[in-house]
């Protein structure tokens, strides 16, 4: 059973998910069916996945997480398997579906602490769901790392025990699930790290929740998947001409730290930018024009010729940042560029870190400004946010953009994008190897070359994530980001 390809790239909070359940109990739904529908794909992924299993072991805990094991080894016991039951906590705790669940399946359980991992127990991990509350510690603790030790497969309900639904961190300790099998629509915690790496293969199975009432829950919060941004992609017009394409300027920095620019301006021509100028101190001109062949160049040495420059109004995006140095000289160009599209990166963000209100103040009024920082870029904008511990990285990138009037691109693994009115993206497509010297100056010269063409800064900086991270498949493991660069491919369209 798959969900319907509408609510797939859809992702709910576990907060979500409890309106959800609770509107689905009103509207006449059994919530026991539902743990039943539950239970039962939980049983049959655990058949497909292992059929040569010599025990299936079912851990429950006392919430419904561990009523949907109760059923899955109901589910196993009828197709003949070898099933053990083990109950964490007193019986006597267990409420609601999954009292009814113990009460009506006819199988004997143990207490946890009575369990010793064997070679051969699959082990379905039925403790805790959306309902973790606190650390896990003790002889829990000390249980999944047994578990983990004996590498015994592991067959998650949910999420695997330990991760938080809500950021994808550990809270303690957790399993390290082969598969995780999760009901109607992904948490966050499937897809931000460590969460998602712990989950193993992920399975979003339909427990018969209509869409409309998962619809009327959803949150702006979505996997960052062509869907978002399509309709945003202009299909190239037959009788274009070079600045209709739009024309991005990149700045560079001193000709020994222009490598970083270059590699910027070289991704916004690949990007689909009709022109690419790079703007740098004219004794960097000769390293960059021994460099530089279709990017054009233009030296600026002063405010006074960068004011001269921006009047023309051709130039609609701009890129500042990437190995350009010279703090003091950021915050002057960013505040000629503060009524133009623009890309701040790497030292154009680090500029800011002793008054980073001041960039704010600058960019208030239509969205204009794109930040791409990785965490360490984050902390010197926003420090607060950061140190935070109770905040998931959806939390921190909504709240940054929000202060900012920016759109964020807060990178790393698990990329989130953010506006400043709420709506976020998880990005979920970028191979490890991405993370390589360079890579991140490609991104920002792939989002300036979207914003010249026109392109909202959501969908464009949206876009641009999901285009390096597609690169980056494209130019495979061992790639350089020159590699990378040589990778960009065309935007999926709207048809
Ligand atoms: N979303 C849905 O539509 C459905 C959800 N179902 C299941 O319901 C689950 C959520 O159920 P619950 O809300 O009962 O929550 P859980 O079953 O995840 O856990 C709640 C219990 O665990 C205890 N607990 C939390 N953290 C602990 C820790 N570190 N150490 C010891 N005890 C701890 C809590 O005090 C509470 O008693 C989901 O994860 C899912 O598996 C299914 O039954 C099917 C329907
Ligand atoms: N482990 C990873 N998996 C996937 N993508 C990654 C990983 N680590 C980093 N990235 C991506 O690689 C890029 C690195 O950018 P950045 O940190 O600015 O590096 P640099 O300054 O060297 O270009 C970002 O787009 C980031 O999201
Ligand atoms: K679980």
């Amino acid at each position: 059973m798959g969900v319907e390809t509408d609510i797939a790239s859809w992702i709910l909070t576990p907060s979500d998910m409890t309106a959800v359940d609770r509107d689905a109990a009103t509207s006449g739904l059994s919530s026991f069916g539902l743990m039943r529908a539950a239970g039962y794909a939980v049983a049959a992924s655990a058949l497909r996945h292992y059929p040569a299993a010599t025990r299936f072991v079912c851990l429950c805990g006392v919430g419904n997480n561990g009523g949907d094991a109760m059923i899955a080894a109901e589910a196993l016991t009828g197709s003949g398997a070898d099933v053990a039951v083990y109950l964490m906590g007193d019986r006597a705790r267990l409420a609601g579906d999954a009292a009814r669940a113990f009460a009506t399946v006819p199988l004997r359980s143990q207490p946890l602490g009575a369990y010793v991992p064997a070679i051969g127990d699959v082990v379905i991990d039925g403790l805790f769901g959306a309902g973790l509350s606190r650390a896990v510690s003790g002889a829990l603790a000390t249980l999944m790392r047994a578990v983990t030790d004996l590498a015994l497969p592991v067959i998650a309900i949910d999420l695997p025990s330990g991760v938080d639904g809500r950021s994808g961190q550990v809270l303690g300790d957790s399993f390290q699930a082969a598969q995780t099998v999760t009901f109607m629509a992904r948490k966050p915690g499937h897809l931000l790290l460590p969460g998602r790496t712990l989950c193993g293969a992920l399975e979003v199975v339909d427990i018969g929740i209509p869409a409309r009432i998962i619809r009327s829950h959803r949150a702006p919060l979505v996997e960052n998947t062509p869907a978002l941004w399509r309709d945003a992609v202009k299909a190239l017009d037959p009788g274009a001409h070079k600045y209709r394409r739009g024309h991005l300027v990149v700045f560079s920095g001193a000709a020994a730290s222009s490598g970083a620019a270059r590699m910027s301006a070289t991704a916004g021509l690949s990007a689909g930018a009709g022109l690419v100028t790079m703007v740098a101190p004219t004794e960097a001109m000769p390293t960059l024009a021994a460099h530089l062949t279709a990017v054009m160049l233009k030296p600026v040495d002063t405010d006074a010729m960068l004011s001269d420059l921006i009047e023309d109004t051709r130039l609609n995006a701009f890129v500042l940042g990437p190995g350009f140095g010279a703090p003091e000289r950021v915050r002057r160009f960013v505040a000629a560029l503060c009524d133009r599209p623009l890309v701040l990166d790497a030292d154009g963000i680090t500029a800011f870190r002793e008054d980073p209100q001041a960039l704010f103040d600058a960019f208030r009024g239509p969205v204009r400004l794109v930040l791409t920082p990785h965490d360490g870029e984050f902390s010197r904008l926003f420090p607060d946010l950061a140190g935070d511990t109770a905040l998931s990285k959806i939390d921190r990138a909504t709240m940054a953009a929000a202060r900012s009037n920016a759109v964020l691109i807060l990178k790393g693994p698990d990329t989130v994008i953010a506006e400043p009115h709420g709506r976020v993206a998880i990005n979920a497509n970028a191979p490890p190897w991405l993370a390589t010297a360079g890579s991140g100056d490609v991104l920002a010269g792939i989002v300036g070359a979207h914003l010249a063409q026109g392109m909202p800064p959501f969908e464009a900086a949206a876009s641009a994530v999901w285009r390096h991270g597609a690169a980056g498949h494209e130019a495979g493991e061992g790639m350089t980001a020159e590699d990378l660069l040589r990778a960009i491919r065309p935007l999926p369209q709207a048809s």
